[in-house]
């Protein structure tokens, strides 16, 4: 199994009498580095400038390759670029116009004075904004910063750059214009009234890495009191694609997912989401553990939502710590943290165990060690297989979503999606290293978005029924 690299470009100044180019690749190698690609910028009778692409798995690697390196003859490194930093470079994203402005007349029919008549038009009857304005095909990206990824609490600012990743993922899985909104702010109350001011803009608002417990209000009260679709990713996303990695996995181990043990550890923002789309999909014996052990309804918590939990899961009121209530379990799926789950946790559950190590960057427990014990395994990371990832389905829920211009998106729909993603794999293909299709298999938008309008259409909440439909 890989694991993740990063990448940098290294411009050398190379003396062509004394530099020896088969020393330089034997140090990139020695030294941990992979050398991807090289580039001539310019040669003369003395001197080649070269620019060496090369991949590292560790930042370390990279200080130890420059070092070495400069300590070889004829060689002198004139700049380090991280492509990384490199593709960040002034944002990720830009506006383009639809139309051409090449002369007045032009100008004067998509700005002053024409475009008042369009405006006039909408004001008479605001439902036209759908079809003269970007609303139809927006979605706000909306982050206050408080749940970055696995950073936990980052400035807003510094939010930036993954909220403009997922407009980039809108756009290319879906087509779909989403806008990058960090909001100066971590009071749910001026959340909710700032996005609920965004209304007039947008088809959709996503909320992103916001933490909980204020993740769960703030989008209850926004679905109540706005009449477009919201969904909160980190809740829903992960909720969906885990249960449809979760369907396939269970076809592939022939367990019915009613009768099945599922602990779910980390109740929080994806673990309350992942336990309701359980509950909805069937299961009737699901354990919610956190770090005060197994969730049960005889004991009074404190956190917001544990007591509603507690009622409707784990219905043999087993109580104790991870180690304890995972004996029999069918199913581990981690939404806590680093290294939680042990082997011999994994040894102690029920036959052909199924374990989902979700925490990201490091799961709760690495796949080489689950690997022995465990029938299948998924993780969130890029770099194993079978990621459960929220990309695999925030572009095909809002494209649907947006198609027929839902109300909302409601159970029904998103547990319309996880079978649609866990029905891009076949039967016949599934395995335990490809229990979830790839987010760059084209047929997992097109069939979540039919799957979604047909369950909004269904449900009554969808305000029109698309051409294609
Ligand atoms: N793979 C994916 O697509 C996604 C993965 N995640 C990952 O899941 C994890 C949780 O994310 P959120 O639910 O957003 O965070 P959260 O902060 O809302 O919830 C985490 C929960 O884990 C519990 N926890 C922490 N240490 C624990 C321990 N030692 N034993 C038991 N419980 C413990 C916390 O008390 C909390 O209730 C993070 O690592 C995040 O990166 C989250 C969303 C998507
Ligand atoms: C994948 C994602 O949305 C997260 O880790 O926050
Ligand atoms: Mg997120």
């Amino acid at each position: 199994m890989s694991k993740a690299s990063m990448s940098f470009i290294l411009r050398l100044k190379l003396d062509k009498q004394t530099a020896s180019f088969g020393k330089i690749a034997t140090v990139i190698s020695s030294s941990g580095g992979d050398l991807v690609a090289i580039d001539v910028i310019k040669e003369n009778k003395q001197t080649t400038l070269r620019d060496l692409s090369i991949n590292v798995d560790q930042k370390d690697a990279q200080n130890l390759i420059i070092n070495e390196l400069r300590k070889l003859e004829g060689i002198s490194i004139q700049h380090t670029t991280d492509r990384t930093f490199l593709a960040h470079s002034g944002g990720k994203i830009h506006v383009v116009p639809k139309v051409k402005i090449d002369n007045r007349d032009d100008m004067s029919r998509v700005y002053t004075p024409e475009v008042a008549r369009v405006c006039e038009a909408i004001d008479q009857d605001v439902e036209r904004a759908h079809e003269y304005t970007i609303k139809k095909n927006a979605v706000a990206v909306i982050s206050d910063g408080t749940a970055v990824l696995g950073l936990g609490k980052i400035k807003p600012e510094a939010a930036m750059p993954v909220m403009e990743g997922k407009a980039m993922l809108f756009k290319q899985f879906a087509d779909i214009d989403a806008y990058p909104i960090c909001l100066d702010t971590q009071d749910p109350e001026e959340i909710i009234t700032i996005v609920k001011a965004l209304r007039p803009t947008f088809g959709g608002i996503n909320l992103e890495d916001i933490a909980s417990p204020n993740c769960f209000s703030i989008e209850q009260r926004l679905k109540q009191e706005l009449n477009i679709p919201v969904f909160h990713d980190d809740q829903h996303g992960t909720a969906i694609v885990a249960l449809a990695g979760l369907l396939n996995a269970l076809t592939l181990v022939s367990k019915p997912i009613e009768t099945c043990k599922i602990i779910v550890c980390g109740i929080g923002a994806a673990g309350m989401a992942i336990t309701n789309m359980l509950l909805k999909a069937g299961a009737t014996n699901v354990i919610g553990v956190d770090v005060e052990g197994a969730l049960h309804c005889r004991k009074k918590y404190e956190r917001p939502g544990w007591n509603e939990f507690a009622n409707k899961t784990n219905p043999n009121n087993e109580e104790g710590e991870l180690c304890e209530v995972i004996k029999d379990a069918d199913v581990f799926i981690g939404v806590s943290a680093p290294g939680l789950l042990t082997q011999s946790d994994i040894k102690q559950m029920a036959k052909s165990p199924i374990v989902f190590a979700l925490a990201n960057p490091n799961p709760e427990i690495q796949p080489e060690e689950a690997k022995p014990y465990a029938a299948v395994i998924a993780t969130g990371r890029s770099d194993y297989p079978n990621q459960v990832n929220n990309v695999l389905c925030f572009p095909g829920i809002f494209r649907g979503a947006l198609d027929c211009r839902a109300k909302e998106i409601n159970d029904e729909m998103k547990l319309a999606a996880a079978k649609a993603i866990a029905s891009t794999i076949q039967e016949d293909e599934l395995d335990a290293e490809y229990i979830i299709p790839s987010v760059f298999n084209r047929e997992v938008v097109p069939s979540i978005r039919q799957a979604v309008i047909n369950a909004a259409i269904t449900t009554g909440v969808a305000q029109i029924e698309p051409d294609s439909h």
